[in-house]
């Protein structure tokens, strides 16, 4: 069988669609998979180093644009379907699966006029504008919080979870944690990096002081702003990891004792899979305040801690630090709790369904 899988632009959705396309294959030998997205999207630099085929199509989103950029957009979009209805007629696949993005919805919409079978899978509690159209022209949705639901059509949308990298699902099973008197954090801000966050890890560190020997920081800053943060723990005398991009988040996550993070809902679902105590800062203009609904969906179950960016201060976060530092028994609570909400088979759902063209 032969799956598409379209869309990305960012890691939040690219990496579910790794996962999903990883258990299709592993189905059998025969099956194929072909992503396609847009040159200027995360897969384009990832996936062809993960061996996956990429076929690229023009595409851009159109929210909060002036009018005639949203014309040129228009176009883009157009120009994207006769190309997204090339590469079925060449490709010929059973499904396609649209993951968010702007770049799903051309391949999505010429797979309806074909007679192809779709899908797209929505990661967050809110849904994106793409999804939000998209859903009423597929076969199915999945979704990964029961918040979403009412976004689309009852009879054709399935929860399944948030599809998890196999690295990390495995890096859980093997997680290292610190040993004796050592403390380590994990920071990063999705997948492109979060300059405010890495200005507010700085700004804690001198309220860390007493404590600066016993951290291990390891911090994910994005392209721009590594030499930066470099910089400011080298300044301040504190011991730190410091990376535009980790590609080995299995380890990451395995080493850490807390993460201090956004709330894209990809790193959400990975956070519960791998059951770390975690203070979210949801990015605050993500498409109607997203990041914040996702960060409740575990807050509200005391999986997690949250601080939102008009109450983010160097104080505050290292207040938060110390408290989990100090009390052990608060952060196994918190936990115990995410993995209890951690949805482990999600991309073994989304292929049954598909494959099957049943809801199991
Ligand atoms: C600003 C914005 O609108 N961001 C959205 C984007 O976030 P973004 O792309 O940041 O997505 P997430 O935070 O959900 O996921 C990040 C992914 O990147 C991986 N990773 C991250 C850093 C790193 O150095 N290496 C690495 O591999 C993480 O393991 C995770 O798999 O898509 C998400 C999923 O639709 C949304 O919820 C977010 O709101």
């Amino acid at each position: 069988m032969r799956l598409i899988i379209a869309g990305g632009g960012t890691g939040g959705h690219l990496f579910p669609g790794i996962a999903v396309a990883d258990e299709f294959l592993a189905r059998s030998p025969e099956n194929e998979v072909l992503f396609v997205g847009t040159e200027r999207g995360i897969e384009a630099r990832l996936l062809p180093k993960l061996g996956y085929k990429l076929a690229l199509i023009s595409a851009s989103g159109m929210k909060g644009m002036g009018t005639v950029k949203k014309i040129m957009s228009a176009g883009r979009l157009l120009y994207g379907y006769s190309q997204s209805r090339k590469i079925l007629k060449e490709f010929r696949p059973d499904f396609v699966l649209g993951v968010g993005g702007y770049a799903s919805a051309p391949i999505v919409l010429a797979a309806r006029g074909m007679g192809i079978r779709r899908f797209i899978h929505e990661q967050n509690a809110l849904p994106g504008l793409t999804n939000k159209v998209l859903g009423r022209f597929v076969d199915g949705v999945f979704i990964s919080m029961p918040e979403s639901e009412s976004f689309f059509p009852k009879e054709s949308t399935q929860m399944t979870g948030n599809p998890i990298r196999k690295e990390i699902l495995w890096g859980f099973q093997e997680r290292v944690r610190s040993v004796g008197d050592t403390f380590s954090i994990l920071v990063f801000g999705g997948s492109a990096g979060a300059q405010r966050v890495n200005s507010a890890l700085l700004e804690a560190l001198p309220h860390l002081a007493g404590v600066k020997g016993k951290l291990r920081i390891t911090h994910q800053t994005g392209e721009k702003d590594a030499a930066r943060v470099r910089a400011g723990y080298q300044a301040q005398g504190v011991q730190a990891q410091v990376l535009s991009f980790i590609d080995d988040m299995s380890a990451a996550y395995g080493a850490a004792d807390l993460v201090i993070c956004r709330a894209g809902a990809t790193t959400i679902a990975e956070i519960t899979a791998c059951g770390k105590g975690c203070i979210f800062i949801p990015f605050p203009y993500a498409a109607d305040d997203h990041q914040r609904r996702n960060a409740e969906s575990l807050v509200h179950k005391n999986a997690g801690v949250m601080i939102l960016e008009e109450d983010l201060t160097g104080e505050r976060l290292a207040e938060k630090i110390l408290e989990l530092m100090e009390h052990p028994a608060l952060l196994a609570d918190m936990e115990k709790n995410a993995r209890a909400l951690a949805q482990l088979d999600a991309a073994q759902a989304i292929v049954a369904a598909m494959v099957t063209g049943s809801r199991d």
